[in-house]
């Protein structure tokens, strides 16, 4: 049954068992710490695109840090099993496959709005006559306010600077073919195109390869904010060829809350000294990073955009992610992920009730695995209803469910469940 791209759905618990049965990727869900409720029982947990869950093996490498810390102290940077310098080096090779990379494009550092200023500072720049940024209209809000710094910072007017791309009214979802509108009309004014991918509240997904070309052929820079992405989408980066991205580590990649963010650098950019930065010693080469007295010479690709020796215990988790990505396969991963969210899909359709509609694009291609839901009516007891009955899924204001299955730990039964759960609070409002 899982086995076509096609699937023939059944709204009944035994079809979603028999998913599970014949799931390939079922015995992930065992890798994985599920939140239980206070008699001990699983709680199902369909938040993985604010916070992913805690991979069982996170905290043996964070242990192996505290004991190497507790052990051999400084000698820890040099002579760990993993030696602490090299640690964000064992990360990038697994990164870089996720987002469509090569190694050298990707580095884990900082956080994400701290790698979107970073980025900003090397590839918005400003002049004149091109200093336009484009964003989409309900970018998440920390986008927007770090646009809008930055606008502000050099010199000019987020109210003049900024370009929205929104959705035509009436509309949920952005149209590329207004993109193309507003980059016919403002291309020469854009110094940069940055979009957040997928959207956080509609879960629609932007084609990179598309808005990259789009930005170039009018001569913009193209980042891409992937926090709603990685780990979600196929994103490609090397080769559909933005300028830039960033992203962050505690969603779809389960590396814990707060945890450090990655930053994609396109190899063209790799070896461009004349481009701007703000700079650290770890961006430094390694071979005279240590020779201390003298000037900045920085690793070529993404690696050079460092600032600082990294936090290994909050690397550890990451590690511990980044195999069970290895060892499922991302492409593994993306297949589940289209039928069990193709299942929700179907399963809220069943459930036929003009007060609710889906959001997000009913096309596979252009959405990752989250689905927002549209409550006519509801408010946030909605959602304190789900999580009475035992389901974790998050509210955003003003009126959406957004739920997100995610293929590592995510069961076709959960999805059953939450559908049961959706129609049954509908009954009530
Ligand atoms: C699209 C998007 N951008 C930015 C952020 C903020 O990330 P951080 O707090 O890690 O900087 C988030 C999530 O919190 C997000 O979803
Ligand atoms: N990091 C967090 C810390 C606290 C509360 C929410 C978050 C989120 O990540 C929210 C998420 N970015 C969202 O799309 O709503």
């Amino acid at each position: 049954m899982l086995k076509e791209e096609k699937v023939q759905y059944q709204n009944t618990l035994s079809f979603a068992k028999q998913a599970d049965a014949e799931d390939p990727l079922a015995h992930f869900r065992e890798k994985f710490n599920l939140p239980k409720d206070e008699n001990g029982k699983n709680l199902i947990y369909l938040c993985g695109n604010s916070l992913g869950l805690q991979p069982k093996k996170a905290r043996e490498y964070v242990a192996e840090e505290l004991d190497n810390w507790a052990e051999i102290a400084v000698e820890g940077h040099f002579k760990a099993k993993v030696p602490w310098t090299e640690y964000h080096e064992i990360l990038a090779q697994p990164m870089a496959e996720i987002v469509g990379a090569k190694p050298g494009e990707v580095v884990i550092m900082n956080t994400l709005s701290t790698n979107l200023h970073l980025m900003m500072v090397s590839f918005y720049r400003p002049t004149p006559k091109r200093h336009k940024i484009l964003i989409e209209s309900d970018a998440f809000p920390s986008d927007s306010y770090a646009v809008k710094s930055q606008i502000h910072e050099r010199g000019y007017n987020p109210n003049e600077s900024l370009i929205l791309w929104k959705p035509r009214p009436g509309e949920d979802l952005c149209r590329f073919e207004d993109l193309e509108t507003l980059m016919e009309q403002h291309g020469e004014e854009i110094a940069l195109v940055m979009i957040g991918n997928s959207n956080y509240y509609t879960g629609q997904k932007y084609p990179i390869k598309e808005i990259t070309q789009l930005g170039h052929k009018y001569g913009c820079k193209v980042g891409f904010d992937l926090a709603h992405g990685v780990g979600n989408i196929d994103a490609d980066l090397h080769d559909n060829g933005p300028d830039f991205a960033v992203w962050c580590t505690y969603k779809y990649l389960n590396s814990g809350p707060g945890a450090l963010g990655g930053c994609f650098v396109h190899e063209r950019h790799a070896n461009d000294a004349s481009l701007p930065r703000f700079t650290g010693w770890w961006g430094h080469k390694m071979e005279s990073r240590f020779n201390m007295r003298v000037d900045f010479d920085p690793i070529p690709g993404a690696e050079g955009w460092q600032l600082s020796n990294p936090p290994i215990l909050s690397m550890a988790p990451i590690r511990a992610s980044l195999e069970i990505f290895a060892e499922a396969g991302f492409q593994n991963i993306r297949a589940k992920s289209r039928k069990l969210t193709g299942y929700l899909e179907y399963l809220i359709n069943e459930i036929d009730d003009e007060r609710i509609w889906i959001l997000t694009p009913l096309n596979p291609d252009e959405r990752g695995c989250q689905l927002s839901i549209q409550v006519k009516n509801a408010d946030r007891s909605m959602h304190d209803g789900f999580m009475q009955a035992g389901i974790i899924c998050d509210w955003r204001e003003p009126d959406v469910i957004r739920v997100a299955p995610a293929p590592l730990y995510n069961s076709f039964e959960d999805v059953y469940e939450m559908a049961q759960r959706l129609k049954q609070l509908l009954a009530k409002i």
